[in-house]
């Protein structure tokens, strides 16, 4: 049985609007992190996944239910009874240009941790410092240079740097190559999973980009509108897709080879995402899911693991599988798209 590292537990997530509205960003999220994986989160802007991952750093507080790391309950913890598992969660951001203050030397940025921790002072920061740049690929004689005098890719092995100088246990990497070129992706991608390999580091790795997403994850969580609607093994979500909403963004994915994509079903989803002040009642994609009946209006369709219990890792709606191609009691509207 794999261990748990960190156990997120029917979390909302809600933000006020200057209206009376209210937006559901995580809207009753449960998962577990196990020790050592890659928990792929992916999902269309604006689904929550960045909510997600700040609430389970504790950078936000959750609205409602709970988030554990090793077995406590850190949710409700004060910013002072936080400071030490803030050490072993933390989180890379997507922006390298934007999270690095330009002013401050790098050398300086890197060995912030240490500075806000009490550790290692003088010559002894300066060497843990230059010994993590070596780490992350970087020449540790470039300690006094400035952000702008690094490349994009070097700029994102800054931030890396940076999450490690603490050693943690978990690192949630919020989008870290999203905004790097394709061949410099790789490279990032690489380096995160040789530290993964070296320092017995988890990751919950969040993309919009199935197919990066698709390349570094144990298990992948897909999400709709502040839920999870789809989780299981990587190669399960691709050889053994469930939820009609994971085949929409699998059809989407570019295939190498002409002759799959000839015969490969495209399936284009009608309408817009609805707005996450105003999420559907019941299932939350069933406005726009072809496989959706009357019911999914009203309550979330059966999930997998529920019903296959030697696949309890598995999270997913049962329509396809159990309805086929069957829209007869499906809800008039949704027939067209
Ligand atoms: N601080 C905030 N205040 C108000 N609304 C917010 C805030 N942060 C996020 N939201 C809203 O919550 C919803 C989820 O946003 P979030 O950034 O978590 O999604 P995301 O999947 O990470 O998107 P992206 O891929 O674009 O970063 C969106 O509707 C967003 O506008």
């Amino acid at each position: 049985m794999s261990e748990v590292l960190l156990k997120v537990d029917n979390v909302y997530k809600e933000f006020p609007t200057h209206g009376k509205e209210v937006v559901h960003a995580v809207d009753g999220v449960s998962l577990e992190v196990f020790k050592g994986e890659t928990l792929g989160l992916v999902g269309e802007t604006g689904c929550g996944k960045s909510s997600l991952a700040r609430c389970m750093a504790h950078l936000y507080d959750v609205t409602s239910g709970s988030v554990s790391f090793e077995g406590t309950e850190i949710s409700t913890l004060s910013r002072r009874a936080m400071r030490p598992i803030r050490r072993e969660i933390q989180v890379i951001f997507q922006d390298p240009y934007g999270s690095l203050n330009p002013r401050r030397r790098v050398g300086s940025i890197i060995g912030d941790p240490f500075a806000i921790h009490g550790i290692a002072f003088g010559n002894e920061r300066k060497k843990k410092v230059q010994e993590l740049m070596e780490l992350v690929g970087l020449n540790p004689e470039h300690y006094n240079r400035f952000p702008a005098e690094f490349s994009g890719g070097q700029r994102q092995r800054i931030g890396v740097a940076r999450a490690l100088a603490l050693r943690p246990k978990l690192i949630i990497c919020d989008e870290p190559v999203s905004a790097l070129d394709v061949s410099i992706q790789a490279q990032i991608i690489n380096l995160l999973a040789d530290l993964q390999r070296e320092l017995d580091l988890t990751y919950v790795f969040i993309s919009h980009d199935l197919s990066v997403v698709r390349h570094v994850s144990n298990r992948i969580a897909v999400m709709y509108l502040g839920r999870i609607a789809e989780l299981a093994p990587t190669d399960e979500l691709f050889g053994q897709t469930r939820h009609p909403y994971t085949r929409a963004l699998l059809s989407a994915l570019p295939v190498a080879d002409p002759d799959t994509a000839d015969s490969r079903e495209q399936i284009i989803l009608g309408g817009d995402i609805p707005a996450a002040t105003n999420p559907p009642e019941g299932c939350r994609f069933h406005t726009r899911c072809p496989k959706a009946r009357a019911d999914c209006a009203i309550t979330e369709p059966p999930l997998a693991a529920v019903l296959d219990d030697t696949d309890d890792h598995r999270t997913a709606c049962l329509h396809p599988l159990t309805l086929g191609e069957d829209l007869s009691t499906a809800v008039p509207d949704l027939k067209a798209s």
